[in-house]
């Protein structure tokens, strides 16, 4: 069992954007990050992986200091999305989710992993299609198939279903808590809390310079959503059982309902 330790570490954007950070995440964690525009998450993210941002403290998977390790080696480790989904023009999609199954040659077979990723996601189709002339949520599910067809121990995704119609929301979501299932530690930002309720583990709020930690029942609470969103927000039970969010911004006199599917128990 090899956890993902963070070590008081922190996130400098010319300043500390949180508080140190002290967490260890076991295989089989899906943490979501979640936390209004601007608070740090994609910081945080940045700061585990050790690049596009400064950082003290350190980020360790087993013996390795993530901070330390040779690229090739941390391609190993750690499977990484960011929101900006640039690739080379001239690169078809099966090239760009390729660039992710070769950083791990040990795992198998370039073409078969790259292949089963396109499948998983949803995105077969496009295959030998320009990367660069695929939509924003085609680009979406291609950036995760890459990162599913890295096949590393710990995988870090930044708003991967910012772009995504319902259907491949789920998609993604199922695919990410299937790794987590599997014994991949898998980081997600996310805005959406209902997301959040339903797939994660473990909830890590970014706010207000503070990373606060816990499972996704005791940290998603209306005190939360209203100290952190400036919302009002009722929990209940839906008629089938299912705990539901109604948010309500005070000066909306219209709720929008969200509605928590099963509990963990029930997950694919
Ligand atoms: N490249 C950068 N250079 C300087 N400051 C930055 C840079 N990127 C982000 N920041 C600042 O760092 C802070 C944290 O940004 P970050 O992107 O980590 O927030 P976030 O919680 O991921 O936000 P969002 O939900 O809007 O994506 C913000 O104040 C932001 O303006």
């Amino acid at each position: 069992m090899t956890d993902l330790v963070l070590d008081r570490l922190v996130a400098h954007r010319g300043r500390p954007l949180f508080e140190p950070v002290s967490a260890a995440l076991p295989p089989g964690t899906l943490l979501g990050l979640v936390g209004p525009n601007g608070a740090g998450k994609s910081s945080l993210l940045s700061a585990i992986v050790g690049s596009g941002v400064t950082s003290s403290g350190t980020a360790r998977y087993g013996e390795a200091d993530l901070h330390r390790l040779r690229p090739r080696r941390l391609a190993e480790v750690l499977a990484y999305m960011t929101q900006d989904s640039y690739a080379p023009n001239e690169l078809r999609v099966r090239d760009v989710v390729a660039v992710g199954a070769r950083a791990t040659p040990a795992a198998g077979p370039v073409d078969v992993r790259t292949a089963a990723a396109l499948e998983r996601l949803d995105v077969a189709h496009l295959a030998d299609r320009s990367y660069a002339r695929l939509s924003g949520g085609e680009r979406q599910l291609v950036q995760v198939a890459r990162v599913v067809a890295q096949h590393a121990p710990v995988m870090l995704l930044d708003e991967p279903t910012s772009a995504l119609d319902l259907g491949h929301q789920l998609t993604v979501m199922h695919v990410l808590r299937r790794h987590a299932t599997d014994g991949h530690i898998v980081v997600v930002t996310m805005h959406d809390l209902t997301q959040a309720l339903r797939w994660a583990d473990q909830v890590a709020v970014v706010a207000g310079g503070t990373v606060t930690f816990g499972t996704p029942a005791d940290v998603i609470t209306p005190e939360l959503i209203h100290r952190v969103y400036g919302v009002t927000a009722e929990v209940f039970d839906s008629p089938g059982g299912s705990p539901t969010l109604s948010l309500v911004r005070p000066s909306d006199p219209t709720p929008a309902t969200l509605t928590r599917p099963g509990p963990a128990a029930a997950r694919p």
